[in-house]
């Protein structure tokens, strides 16, 4: 059942998962199959129902920041982006980010997959074994124009029976054609893709989106389903934030969690919640970060000074953090048709949301952008040249970086656009070498941890994005583009030596918000890490962790889908532990 009343949860439950994002959606669904289980999941958010800024795909961009269903972190004054702070976004409301994100699906290349069976030494995280999964929680689903879809992906890649809808662009989007003209000119340089959820990803090709026809297909619409919810063993309740874990220091061995406080806010009533079996931590890198370290997992020193007394010593809690930065770049548009018009005429908005409503169809019904570039650098580029033998990404067959398009003015920059008609192309720097923290700053669950991304704090990161600049500026300025391309926004005419770029870099890079890894597996190999292999929190019992922080490295894409393939994996796992 539902639940807001904290007074209406039983006191029996076998597991208690914290978060009803992606990772903890997916468990409560997958535990509570087993009739026998009671699971409770608590989410600090609201209702995602009935929200239609949530459910039309092309309000996206408008889902964050400063919603009552974000989080609204804020970044410290960030050292490689000239001290400029960003604003964080994650969702706070049922499917967590991935009912307030842009919907884009990628799986990773094989090679992110395999290299995270070498790092576990557990070949069942392997791309073979997880490709079952990625087929298990899909159903790919007719575009909303129900457009002739061949040569556009590859079917017999794709799930048919899964709860998450995935699905390609549902309207004509006037970039295409020339984005994919581009492509054809210049096949040697940036190649096609029929399928970059294939385990090859490398390539031009169109986007596949988390998108059931003509609505946001997320976490909450598709694993709590009213289906799932009404299962008579499911209890998620909403609206309460998860203030501590609770552990028993008196039993034999590890310190066992027992349980979690709970409450709606500073001021209101605590409550407590047991867990006969597990307690499951999804509250996403940030969310499970800081329980853990309220909680007393975490460096002993850095926790003692706030006030928290240790429950287990391990200073990687926090640290390791990984985002992709991202830069927006703008080009001026001939055209009068493009996104902008939306964003700045309110009764061609009306217009489009009226057809919407009536037909399900037309622009609002997809994300973005309608193709993705997944890319490496050639051996003989200037890049690779003046970094030898550095690599960061998982593999040969994982990109170094991402464009992306968008038919007008965007910008995860908190700043509205200029007035005009414009195109975007985004760059994501996608194996970055930075690593960024998770701190406590106060003992109490209300005050925000310190997060700082660290983005740009590498020479290696600074050289990859000026390189991808570089080439994004390329691929504009591509023959197929004359006539509809008519230049360089404002703010890039002065960013021409490799000086001007990377000062236009640090002044307008943001975060993709794909952070991960803040509370990594373990490597076989010994050494440090948060989890094991199966995702069990080390040093105690009976706490786990499932969601986007366990990732050792960042996959070379968005992470959405590779954190459906985790909590389906962690599921069976759990399962496998209490049979
Ligand atoms: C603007 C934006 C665009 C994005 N676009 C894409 C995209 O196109 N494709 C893609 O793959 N990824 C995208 N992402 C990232 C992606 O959505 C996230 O990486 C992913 O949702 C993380 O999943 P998760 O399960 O780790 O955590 P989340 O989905 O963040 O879920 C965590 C949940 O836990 C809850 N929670 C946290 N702490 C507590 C607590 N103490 N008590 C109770 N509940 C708690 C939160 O409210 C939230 O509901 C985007 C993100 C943003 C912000």
């Amino acid at each position: 059942a539902l639940l807001t009343d904290p007074t209406k949860i039983g006191n029996n439950y076998d597991f208690v998962v914290v978060g009803a994002g992606i990772g903890g959606s997916v468990v409560a669904n997958r535990l509570s199959e087993n009739p026998a289980w009671k699971v409770l999941l608590i989410e600090a958010g609201i209702n995602n129902a009935g929200l239609e800024d949530i459910s039309i795909p092309f309000f996206a961009p408008r889902d964050s920041p400063n919603e009552i269903w974000t989080w609204n972190y804020t970044t410290v004054p960030q050292t490689g982006l000239l001290g400029r702070t960003l604003t964080y976004q994650r969702g706070k409301i049922l499917g967590g980010t991935s009912s307030i994100n842009y919907m884009m699906f990628t799986r990773g290349s094989s090679d992110f997959w395999d290299n995270l069976a070498n790092w576990t030494g557990d070949s069942s995280w392997g791309w073979k074994n997880i490709y079952d999964y990625f087929i298990k929680l899909e159903t790919f689903t007719p575009p909303a124009d129900r457009h002739d879809t061949t040569g556009q992906y590859d079917p017999s890649v794709h799930g048919t029976s899964g709860p998450l809808a995935v699905s390609l662009p549902g309207a004509a989007n006037e970039l295409s054609p020339f984005i994919f003209q581009t492509q054809q000119n210049e096949a040697s340089h940036w190649p096609f893709i029929l399928d970059a959820n294939s385990g090859n990803q490398l390539g031009l090709g169109w986007l596949q989106a988390t998108i059931n026809g003509s609505t946001r297909a997320s976490a909450a619409t598709a694993y709590l389903a009213p289906r799932y919810i009404s299962r008579p063993n499911l209890d998620v309740l909403i609206e309460q934030q998860v203030t501590k874990i609770l552990f028993n220091t008196k039993v034999k061995g590890a310190p066992q969690a027992t349980g979690v406080t709970f409450a709606s806010g500073p001021k209101a009533q605590v409550y407590t919640v047991k867990a006969k079996k597990e307690v499951i931590l999804s509250g996403g890198s940030i969310g499970s970060t800081h329980l853990l370290l309220l909680s007393g997992i975490g460096d002993k020193n850095a926790l003692k000074k706030v006030g928290v007394s240790s429950i287990f010593n391990n200073a990687e809690v926090g640290s390791n953090l990984i985002d992709h930065p991202c830069i927006t770049n703008h080009w001026v548009a001939n055209t009068t048709n493009s996104l902008d018009l939306l964003r700045e005429n309110s009764t061609a908005l009306a217009d489009a949301i009226a057809n919407y409503d009536a037909t399900g169809k037309g622009r609002l019904v997809d994300t973005v952008s309608p193709a993705m570039g997944l890319f490496r650098f050639p051996d003989n580029s200037d890049f690779i040249q003046s970094n030898p033998g550095v690599k960061t990404a998982s593999g040969p067959k994982a990109a170094e970086y991402e464009f992306l398009w968008i038919d007008g003015w965007g910008s995860f920059l908190p700043v509205p656009g200029p007035s005009g008609f414009y195109l975007t192309l985004s760059q994501v720097i996608l194996s970055p070498s930075s690593r960024g923290t998770i701190t406590l700053n106060s003992a109490s669950p209300w005050v925000f941890p310190t997060i700082d991304t660290a983005f740009l704090t590498t020479e290696y990161d600074l050289d990859i994005s000026r390189a991808a600049f570089k080439d994004a500026r390329t691929f504009m300025s591509d023959k197929a583009w004359k006539g509809y391309n008519l230049g360089e926004a404002f703010d890039q005419s002065a960013f021409q030596t490799d000086a001007q770029i990377d000062s236009y870099l640090r002044n307008n890079t943001t975060p993709a918000y794909h952070m991960t890894s803040t509370n990594r597996i373990q490597s076989h190999k010994g050494g440090d890490g948060v989890v094991d292999n199966t995702l069990k929190v080390v040093g105690v019992s009976g706490l786990r962790v499932v969601d986007n922080s366990v990732f050792p490295f960042i996959i070379e894409g968005h992470p959405e889908a590779t954190i459906y393939a985790l909590a389906e994996r962690a599921s069976d796992y759990i399962k496998a532990t209490w049979a």
